[in-house]
C-alpha cells in the first residue's frame, strides 16, 4: 500500500486565545482524551450508557476495513462498466450523498473522460421536479446505474427518488443499493432483484460514514483510487493514535473546542487545493450536526470570502484553512488579513494523493474531540426529526384538502426587515429549495454578498432539502442567534412520485413550509418566499433591490 503522510496542525492565535486554547489542551492532556477515543470509551461524551455513543464508534475502522473490501468494490465497478454502463445517478441524502460529490469532484478528471473504466456521476439529493428532470434529460436510462444510498433505508427523499427511477426503468440490474443490515431498503432491493446489496456499518452514524461503504461504493464506480483515498484515512486514523503532543486531528479539535469557549462560534472554512473545492460541503453537516445542539454549537461558514470577495473578519469567528501543498496568493493576502484583525487561524495540512481520505478522517476526530470539549454527544441528532414531522403534517393537511399556504412573493423590504439589526454573533441561514447547480450557487452569492455588505454577522447558504441533512440539526438545536430566509419557485412540473398521493412539487413545498414551521416553533425569526417561475430572474430583481436599497 502506498503509504500517505500524516496530517499536521498549525495555528496563529493572540495571547488569550492561546491560553485558552494551552489550558484545554492541558485538560485534554489530563483526561487521556486520544487513549479513551481508541479505548472507545464512551464517558468521553457524558455519562454511561447515554444513547448514541459506544454504538457510533464503527468509523474509526472504516478505512482498514475499506482496503479489505476494495477488491470486490472495484470489480463490480468493471463489470458495470462491461455491460455498457456509463453513468451513475446517486440518490441519497446527508451523508449518504455528500461525501460522494466531494469525492467526485476530488476525483473526476474531465481529461481522464474514456480512459479509466469509470462511471459519470451525477448526484440527485432534491425534491425538486426541475432537478429531477435534469438528471432524466441528461441520462439514457439503459445505460445509467442508479444507486440508491441509505443507511436507515427509510428517508422519504431517497425513496420517492428511487420510485421515480424505477418506473422510468424497471430493471434490477440497473440498481444497487448501500444500505445497512436489513433495512426496508434491504427488502426492497431484494424484491426489486437490485444487481447488488452492500452492507454499510450500523455502527457508524451519516455523517461519519465518508470512508465506510457510503463512500467507497461511489468512489469505486466512478474510478476514484481507492487505495489513495483510504489510505489517507488510515494514515489520520493512525496519527490519531499518537500521544496529544504529536496529535494533529486530537489538538485542531482542541483547539476548535477552546476558541468556541471564547465566543468564536462559526467556523469558516478555506481550501487551498482546488480538488478539494467541495471539502467544505461534507464537512458542514458534520459540524452542524455532530455539534449543534442544546443551545451549543458551531456554524460552519462555507466559501464565505467567495461571495463577498475578501474574508468577513467578525469578532465571533474562527478560520480553519485546509492546506494541501498548493500555495494560493489570494487566500494567503485573506490569512494575513484574518490573523491581522485577531480572528484566529487554524491550518490542518494534508498531503499527496490521499489528502482527501486524510481531511475526511482527521475532522472525523476532530469534531468527536469538539464534542468533548463541548460536553455534548456529537453522534445524535434531536432535532432533525422535529422538520421531518412537520413536513409530515404538511403533507397529512394537503391529502386532507388543505393546500399548503403559498410562499409570498420575495420582496426586497421584507428580506431587509428579517436582516434588520443583524450582526455579529447572530447569523442569517439562506435556504434555498431551488435545483442546485453552480450557477444557483453563484446566483445564491451574489444575494450573500448583498447582504453581507451591510452586517458583520456571517450568512451561510444551503439547497433545501439537502440542508436538513446537515445544518439543519444546528439551526434549530444549536445557539437561538439565527435569522432564516427560505427561497421558493414554481417549478415547472409537479412530477408524479409513484405509489404516493403527492407529487415532488408538493414534497418540495412542504418540507420549505415544515421547516419553516419548526423554525417559528423554535422562536427563530423565518421568511418565506417566492422567486416565481423564472427563479433565476426573481433572484436577480431581489439581489438589485437589495443593493439598491
Ligand atoms: O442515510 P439515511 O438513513 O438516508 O440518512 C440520511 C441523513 O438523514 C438524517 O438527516 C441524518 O441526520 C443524517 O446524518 C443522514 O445522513
Amino acid at each position: 500500500m502506498t503509504t500517505s503522510p500524516a496530517p499536521a496542525v498549525r495555528w496563529q492565535l493572540d495571547d488569550e486565545q492561546r491560553a485558552a486554547v494551552a489550558a484545554l489542551l492541558d485538560r485534554a492532556g489530563a483526561e487521556r482524551v486520544p487513549e479513551r477515543l481508541w479505548e472507545r470509551d464512551a464517558t468521553l461524551w457524558g455519562p454511561a450508557g447515554q444513547a448514541e455513543v459506544a454504538d457510533r464508534l464503527g468509523w474509526l475502522d472504516a478505512p482498514y476495513h475499506g482496503l479489505e473490501q476494495r477488491a470486490a468494490l472495484e470489480q463490480l465497478a468493471t463489470d458495470v462498466v462491461a455491460d455498457g454502463y456509463t453513468d451513475v445517478v446517486l440518490v441519497g441524502m446527508g451523508g449518504s450523498s455528500l461525501a460522494p460529490e466531494v469525492i467526485w469532484r476530488w476525483a473526476h478528471d474531465p481529461t481522464a473522460e474514456g480512459r479509466h473504466p469509470h462511471l459519470h456521476l451525477r448526484l440527485l439529493d432534491s425534491t425538486d421536479p426541475d432537478a429531477v428532470a435534469t438528471v432524466d434529460a441528461a441520462t439514457d436510462p439503459e445505460r445509467t446505474l442508479v444507486l440508491v444510498s441509505t443507511k436507515s433505508g427509510g428517508t422519504v427523499e431517497t425513496l420517492s427518488l428511487f420510485r421515480h427511477f424505477w418506473a422510468r426503468h424497471p430493471h434490477g440490474p440497473s440498481y444497487v443499493a448501500v444500505t445497512d443490515p436489513g433495512s426496508g431498503l434491504e427488502a426492497l432491493a431484494r424484491e426489486h432483484g437490485f444487481r447488488s446489496i452492500l452492507h454499510g456499518d450500523p455502527e457508524i452514524g451519516g455523517r461519519y460514514s465518508a470512508l465506510s461503504p457510503f463512500g467507497t461504493v461511489p468512489a469505486a464506480l466512478i474510478g476514484a483510487d481507492l487505495e489513495a483515498l483510504l489510505g489517507g484515512g488510515v494514515a489520520a486514523l493512525d496519527a490519531s493514535k499518537l500521544p496529544l503532543a504529536d496529535n494533529a486531528a486530537v489538538r485542531l479539535g482542541v483547539a476548535i473546542a477552546a476558541l468556541a469557549g471564547l465566543g468564536r462560534d462559526k467556523l469558516v472554512l478555506r481550501v487551498e487545493d482546488p480538488r478539494l473545492a467541495w471539502f467544505g460541503l461534507w464537512l458542514e453537516q458534520l459540524v452542524a450536526e455532530s455539534t449543534g445542539k442544546h443551545g451549543h454549537g458551531l456554524l460552519p461558514v462555507v466559501d464565505e470570502a467567495g461571495a463577498g470577495g475578501g474574508l468577513a473578519v467578525g469578532p465571533d469567528r474562527q478560520l480553519l484553512v485546509l492546506r494541501s501543498g498548493t500555495p494560493d496568493e489570494a487566500l494567503e493576502r485573506d490569512l494575513q488579513a484574518a490573523a491581522d484583525a485577531g480572528v484566529p487561524v487554524l491550518e490542518l495540512q494534508v498531503d499527496g494523493p490521499g489528502a482527501l481520505g486524510a481531511a475526511f478522517a482527521a475532522t472525523e476526530v476532530a469534531v468527536a474531540v469538539v464534542g468533548w470539549g463541548l460536553a455534548i454527544n456529537p453522534f445524535d441528532q434531536p432535532d432533525v426529526q422535529a422538520a421531518k414531522d412537520a413536513t409530515k403534517a404538511v403533507l397529512a393537511e394537503v391529502a386532507g384538502g388543505t393546500a399548503i399556504e403559498p410562499a409570498p412573493d420575495a420582496d426586497a423590504a421584507a428580506v431587509l426587515a428579517l436582516t434588520d439589526g443583524l450582526a455579529a454573533p447572530g447569523y442569517l441561514a439562506i435556504l434555498a429549495y431551488l435545483p442546485p447547480s453552480d450557477g444557483a450557487s453563484a446566483a445564491l452569492d451574489r444575494l450573500r454578498a448583498a447582504l453581507g455588505a451591510r452586517t458583520d454577522a456571517a450568512i451561510t447558504t444551503g439547497f433545501g432539502p439537502r440542508y436538513l441533512h446537515s445544518t439543519g440539526q444546528l439551526h434549530k438545536g444549536g445557539p437561538p442567534q439565527g435569522r432564516f430566509l427560505l427561497l421558493e419557485h414554481d417549478p415547472r412540473a409537479g412530477l408524479p412520485i409513484p405509489d404516493a398521493d403527492y407529487d415532488f412539487a408538493t414534497l418540495l413545498h412542504a418540507q420549505s413550509a415544515g421547516d419553516h414551521r419548526t423554525l417559528v416553533a423554535h422562536e427563530r425569526r423565518a421568511l418565506r418566499a417566492s422567486l416565481g417561475g423564472d427563479w433565476l430572474e426573481g433572484l436577480d430583481a431581489l439581489v438589485t433591490a437589495i443593493e439598491e436599497n
